[in-house]
């Protein structure tokens, strides 16, 4: 490790273009702020060559001196296979923990994202910002031994931020050479950046959450097998539904929400007044197995709620030719929560409404009706308590977190084709019931 003088030095030494242009590919990375804003930043021979524009003070703070950042990332898809994927996935999700242990536990961490500034799926990289308040060496060597015991591919990406003496800031990464040594390598600017028209994580969604058709996320589950019994079990389950499917003649009414908005609640009611079938999705014959999947990267639990879909699919078809068929959430809960996780920053990076990840996928059974019960804020939490302790991981996330609720309220409300009817569930449940049965008279004339 060069002194701190000799480093700033070579910092502060102008780029010849010659050694501008060998530095790495320039990319891009975004940076989660405290108040759920998003800071970009282009890094490399696009940051060399740009001016020095004031980048916003609370990411100068988080990277910048005093204190020490490093970035820790993982390539989202690396061998361009799903196999390659979920491997890369639970890499990161296995390294998360450990960087919350030993002297790495002082680190603050931030989410970010590495992505190509010309957008597309191709580049794009999960990681996080640590920052060292101390600047302690023990940091820095923590995370080499981090890397170390990453022995297959994919491999985690380190870098190391560093200001120089002109206040410029640049990014060191670490590259093991030989095989044996970790060196750094040339410093790369890193200058902020515009954002990017579309959210860096949004073209790669069809294949790592919003699975446009059920082979997607088949898919992931087929290379699980060999780690995961579960991902057979409900293969299995999912091979013996039909792939074309003759749904009866009445109506199918889904009800979607927030937990606590009265889903459960609704949908009994809704089933007794109307003599129908009540069904839910993820259905009975997956839930052993949803806590296993709960508790496994995004991209494989998606892949889970995905497939419970199209099982249910199969129930509703046979179950429509009997009696209407009301459905506990369905494929629009799978497609708004997965949005309103994987979009970091706050809902105005959200996809803009008719984008193409809010389309109904084409081989999915669809619905007559979608109904959406929004309830305050308020309301919400004060069912949630009523109701007792039981609540998944991402509940718990939910009452943490308004912008993540306010998210997927809004992917709610744009999802088409079929989109979202919304009724305001906080009256009493008997008023509730009634505006949900006015809306199922209005738009399913075949109700007998
Ligand atoms: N309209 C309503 N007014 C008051 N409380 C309600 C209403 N609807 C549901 N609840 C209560 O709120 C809690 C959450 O309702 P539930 O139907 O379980 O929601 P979900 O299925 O969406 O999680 C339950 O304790 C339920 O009895
Ligand atoms: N069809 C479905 C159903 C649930 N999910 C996911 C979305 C959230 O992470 C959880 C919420 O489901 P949960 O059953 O806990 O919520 P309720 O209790 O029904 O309100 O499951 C899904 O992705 N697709």
């Amino acid at each position: 490790m060069a002194p701190a003088g000799r480093l700033l030095a070579l910092l502060a030494r102008p780029q010849s273009p010659a050694r501008a242009g060998a530095m790495a590919q320039p990319s891009c990375f975004a940076l989660e702020l405290p108040g759920c804003s998003l800071a970009h930043f282009a890094v490399g021979t696009a940051g060399a060559a740009a001016p020095a524009p004031a980048p916003d003070p609370r990411a100068a703070a988080l990277l910048g001196p005093p204190g020490r950042s490093y970035a820790l990332c993982v390539p989202v898809a690396p061998g361009r296979d799903c196999a390659a994927r979920v491997r890369a996935a639970r890499l990161l999700q296995r390294l998360l923990p450990q960087l919350r242990r030993g002297p790495l536990g002082r680190c603050q961490l931030r989410r970010m994202l590495r992505y190509c500034p010309g957008g597309g799926a191709g580049g794009l990289q999960r990681g996080v910002l640590l920052r060292d308040p101390d600047d302690s060496p023990d940091t820095r060597r923590a995370l080499l031994a981090l890397l170390d015991s990453c022995l297959e591919a994919p491999r985690p990406s380190l870098g190391e931020f560093v200001g120089d003496e002109s206040h410029r800031l640049w990014q060191r990464p670490w590259e093991l050479r030989g095989g044996r040594e970790w060196r750094q390598v040339d410093p790369e600017r890193v200058v902020p950046a515009p954002e990017p028209a579309l959210h860096p994580v949004v073209p790669d969604l069809p294949s790592s959450g919003v699975f446009p058709h059920r082979e997607a996320a088949r898919a992931v589950l087929e290379v699980c097998t060999p780690f995961l019994p579960a991902a057979r079990a409900v293969l299995e389950l999912v091979d013996q539904c039909p792939g074309r499917l003759h749904r009866g003649l009445f109506p199918v009414i889904v009800v979607e929400g927030l937990d606590a908005t009265g889903k459960t609640t609704v949908t009994r009611a809704v089933a007794d007044a109307l003599q129908a079938a009540l069904l839910k999705s993820p259905p009975a014959c997956v839930s052993q197995w949803r806590q296993t999947f709960d508790d496994e990267p995004a991209i494989v639990r998606r892949a889970f709620y995905s497939l419970g879909n199209y099982i249910v699919a199969s129930e509703i078809a046979q179950a429509s030719a009997r009696a209407p068929v009301v459905v506990d959430r369905y494929w629009h809960s799978t497609a708004a929560y997965a949005i309103a996780t994987e979009v970091s920053g706050a809902v105005q990076h959200l996809p803009p409404a008719h984008h193409p990840i809010y389309q109904w996928p084409k081989d999915l059974l669809r619905p007559d009706l979608v109904v959406l019960l929004t309830v305050s804020p308020e309301e919400r939490l004060r069912r949630i308590q009523g109701r007792g302790p039981e609540r998944t991981r991402e509940e718990e996330e939910l009452e943490a977190n308004s912008v993540f609720r306010q998210k997927v309220e809004v992917s709610y409300e744009r999802m088409e084709n079929p989109g979202c009817h919304a009724v305001d569930a906080s009256p009493s449940r008997e008023r509730v019931l009634q505006a949900v049965l006015g809306l199922v008279r209005d738009r399913c004339p075949q109700l007998p």
